[in-house]
């Protein structure tokens, strides 16, 4: 059936149960201040009540009778009866729909203005024949206290099983005008209400009819529909004249400083840019923004040539965003176009780089010459700020704050440019000169990142060839959360005799010196320049240690670099200075690298890669779910990737996944030796991702679905059970409550109040990839969520093949 079929003017797409948040509930123009428009399909408070049934009924009726008639009913010219500029919105009083917080305004009301009305009348139509079910919830705001207070029963604004209300809600439907009650049963189905209520009240809504199919869907499609069109949006970060004091806002730092009396004073809010030396076209765009509204508070100011970790310690108290890629607006003189980023979630509001090429991967999964291309552009805007950052930071920062200025992250820009470029060729194949030099600015951004920072003094180590995690920086680092550093700094207060924040104070300015505190967070600077913060496998040693990631990153930059060279750039490039970089360099430093990564890192006793300790000269022996990198990049040899899947792959697989580290090297934790989120029993989705490509590379593409099953049932059954949560990182020991993380700053993406808007970048990513390494069964199971005991014995039973896996990274 082609034709719409309904009597209201709507168009087909509309009349999905699974459309886009904002087609749903309303068009964009329902969230401006100015304009609170619905569409018409949801019933919008601009009609009577009575008007709406009449027109519902009479479309019910058309829709039953000519059901089985092709192109009958072509309602193409709009209904007579829907007005194309609606009267004013009704305003309930002095009620109004509140967007934030939005629960207020129903804790404000009293009982009786929540009371329903009346429904005018019952429409004649018989709920039995239609299918699926459409509810009509004709007070969103007190269907919402009732579901709350019946089934919020540990009072979260979520609903969960751990709620223990009776589970069900009886709502009208649609057809009988709300006369006819159905019921919403079971935790899924009305955390999907409170969820999809939600939305629709920050959309302004007052009334909804809501589909059914829309409360039980199945959680697969649910959790992929949600991340691809609202989580990437509620994720992206693009600058712009009317958001840049927002996304100036730094919330891990106060701001403070000593007034005239030497009072410490605390800013509760700073709002700063920090612009590189070089770029004033920059520097003048944010201050024409100040300049044409004199009333923001916004600090726009120049970084030095030399940015050297005293700088970076000295601006610690003066927090700022740090500006990126941008260039020329070609329809405004003055106005700057700034790259778009995708930022992880949680407290981390800023673009980070190795979150970011996680993200990419997931961006990519659906873009194609016909769709999404949105995704692309994010993608490709990420690259481009990556490319911006080593030109005028030196290289790609750990994210976009001054206080990550001296440090970097795990380097996969390569990677990254190559699958933009791949996908931009197959979107745009117009532009390919245009693709053909992103290429080459990626390239050799990357060949500086790699000379000057990775294969440079400090992190170089030369007698073994390999690169150690080794960041600029002095003094304790800034952004932790408190509490963090206690138990390293306690003996040290109590040696001073100080208050912590004095201790902390006097250290930081060098009144105080501790060397061994000095050597402990340079580590601790290391760790956090490895995205691996924090671990036991490299607290206290981070800087002296050949870590297999690293050097496994190293080699595809170097593989990466010679194919480019070879394939577009007849064999070489040449950079802005004049030297030239030929392929077969870059050939032979993959060669060697290879050699070094078997020689110091491979063990072959225990089938597994160690880091190397280049002080010790020895392998550090802890055993870590880096040692599937060597696959990703395919540094590892045949053998070697076959020793690590027979040997040493159950070392790692749990319930849910790989876990970061093992048990028996993580050690005992007390109160002193407190867990690390790094480490057993905790899981991340860049581990799981890196680790299916890598095994998928080698063959091994049972092994890389059957640990991807793992994943994403997981996140499936947290999604289900836990009113639709996805977090930063999981407990994937645990069968229950693996969202729950009390680690360091305890988990990101939890803390939400009726519905999650954004999960967490790499996770949400980790999801896209990991459903292509299911094919229709697994994709059934995993619907359905049988436990991965079951699945895998189902397949073993069937002697499944994985050969409608598709499309695989
Ligand atoms: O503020 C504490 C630390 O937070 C970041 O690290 C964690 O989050 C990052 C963003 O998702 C992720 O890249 C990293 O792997 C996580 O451990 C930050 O990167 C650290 O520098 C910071 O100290
Ligand atoms: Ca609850």
């Amino acid at each position: 059936m082609t034709s719409h079929r309904r009597n209201l003017s709507i168009s087909s797409t509309e009349d999905d149960p699974y459309a886009h948040a904002e087609s749903y509930y309303g068009d964009k123009k329902s969230l401006s201040k100015s304009s609170k428009l619905g569409r018409v399909r949801t019933f919008s408070v601009f009609e009577t009540k009575s008007k709406i049934f009449d027109d519902f009924r009479k479309d019910l009726l058309k829709d039953h009778k000519n059901s089985s008639c092709e192109n009958i009913g072509d309602d193409k010219t709009p209904s007579p009866e829907k007005s194309p500029s609606p009267p004013a919105p009704v305003t309930n009083g002095n009620r109004r729909p509140s967007i934030v917080p939005i629960y207020d305004d129903i804790a404000n009301q009293s009982s009786s203005e929540l009371k329903p009305e009346l429904h005018a009348r019952r429409a004649s139509v018989d709920d039995s024949f239609l299918r699926p079910k459409k509810f009509y919830i004709n007070d969103i705001d007190l269907t919402l206290r009732e579901l709350l207070e019946n089934e919020d029963t540990d009072h979260n604004y979520q609903i969960t099983i751990e709620d223990t209300g009776p589970k069900v809600l009886k709502l009208g439907t649609a057809n009988s005008g709300g006369y006819t009650k159905a019921p919403v049963r079971g935790t899924y189905m009305l955390s999907n209400l409170l969820q999809e209520l939600t939305i629709a009240k920050r959309f302004g809504r007052d009334q909804l009819i809501l589909d059914e199919q829309r409360l039980n869907e199945n959680p697969v499609a649910r959790i992929k529909r949600l991340i691809t069109t609202q989580f990437w949006k509620s994720l992206t970060r693009e600058i712009t004249k009317d958001n840049i004091v927002e996304m100036s806002k730094d919330t891990k730092i106060k701001e403070s400083y000593y007034d005239a009396e030497g009072k410490l004073i605390e800013n509760s809010e700073s709002h700063r840019i920090y612009i590189p030396h070089n770029r004033q076209d920059q520097y003048e765009y944010f201050n024409s923004i100040k300049k044409a509204n004199p009333n923001i508070v916004l600090d726009v100011v120049y970084l030095p040539e030399k940015i050297d970790g005293q700088f970076i310690k000295s601006i610690n108290n003066k927090p700022g965003l740090l500006a990126l890629s941008a260039k020329p607006d070609p329809n405004e003189k003055g106005n700057l176009l700034n790259e778009p980023y995708v930022v992880p979630g949680g407290r981390f509001n800023e673009l980070y780089g190795w979150d970011s090429y996680m993200e990419t991967l997931g961006l990519l999964t659906d873009v194609t010459p016909k769709s999404n291309h949105e995704h692309l552009r994010l993608a490709r805007g990420m690259t481009e700020n990556f490319i911006y950052e080593i030109h005028h930071y030196g290289k790609i920062l750990n994210a976009n704050r001054s206080y990550y200025l001296g440090r970097s992250q795990p380097p996969f820009l390569t990677d990254m440019a190559l699958r933009v470029f791949e996908k931009t060729k197959e979107v745009y194949p117009e532009k390919l000169p245009e693709t053909i030099d992103f290429l080459k600015r990626a390239t050799l951004a990357s060949i500086k990142e790699y000379l000057t920072i990775w294969c440079a003094k400090p992190r170089l180590d030369e007698k073994t060839g390999l690169s150690c995690y080794h960041p600029e920086g002095v003094g304790i680092p800034p952004e932790t959360e408190a509490t963090h550093f206690d138990a390293v700094l306690k003996p040290y207060v109590q040696k001073h005799k100080l208050t912590q924040a004095e201790f902390i104070e006097k250290y930081n300015s060098q009144e105080i010196h501790e060397p061994e505190l000095d050597e402990y967070f340079l580590h601790d600077r290391a760790v956090r320049e490895s995205g691996h913060d924090t671990s036991y496998r490299l607290e206290g040693k981070c800087a002296d240690l050949a870590t297999v990631d690293l050097n496994s990153l190293l080699y595809k930059y170097e593989v990466d670099i010679s194919t480019v060279l070879t394939n577009y750039f007849d064999g070489k490039l040449q950079d802005v200075n004049g030297t030239v970089h030929q392929a077969s360099e870059w050939i032979q430093r993959a060669a060697t690298r290879r050699k070094n990564l078997t020689k110091y890192l491979w063990n072959e006793k225990d089938s597994m890669f160690y880091d190397y300790n280049v002080k010790t000269e020895q392998q550090t022996g802890y055993e870590s779910a880096t040692t599937f990198w060597p696959l990703w990049s395919q540094a590892a040899t045949r053998e070697q990737a076959k020793k690590l899947v027979e040997n040493s792959v159950s070392k790692f697989e749990e319930h849910g996944g790989l876990v970061a580290g093992t048990l028996r090297s993580r050690g005992e934790i007390n109160l002193h030796r407190p867990s690390r989120q790094w480490d057993y029993p905790y899981g991340w989705a860049p581990q799981q991702i890196l680790a299916w490509i890598g095994l998928n590379s080698y063959g091994y593409t049972d092994v890389a679905s059957r640990l991807a099953y793992r994943w994403l049932f997981m996140m499936t059954r947290a999604f289900v059970d836990y009113n639709g949560v996805v977090v930063e990182k999981y407990n994937v020991c645990k069968g229950a409550v693996p969202h729950r993380v009390d680690a360091e700053y305890g988990n990101q993406g939890l803390d939400f109040k009726g519905v999650a808007t954004e999960g967490f970048g790499w996770v949400n990513a980790s999801y896209l990839v990991g459903l292509q390494y299911l094919n229709l069964h697994a994709k059934r199971c995993l619907g359905t969520l049988t436990p991965p005991e079951v699945y895998l014995r189902s397949i073993e039973t069937h002697k499944d093949t994985v050969e409608d896996v598709q499309g695989i990274v």
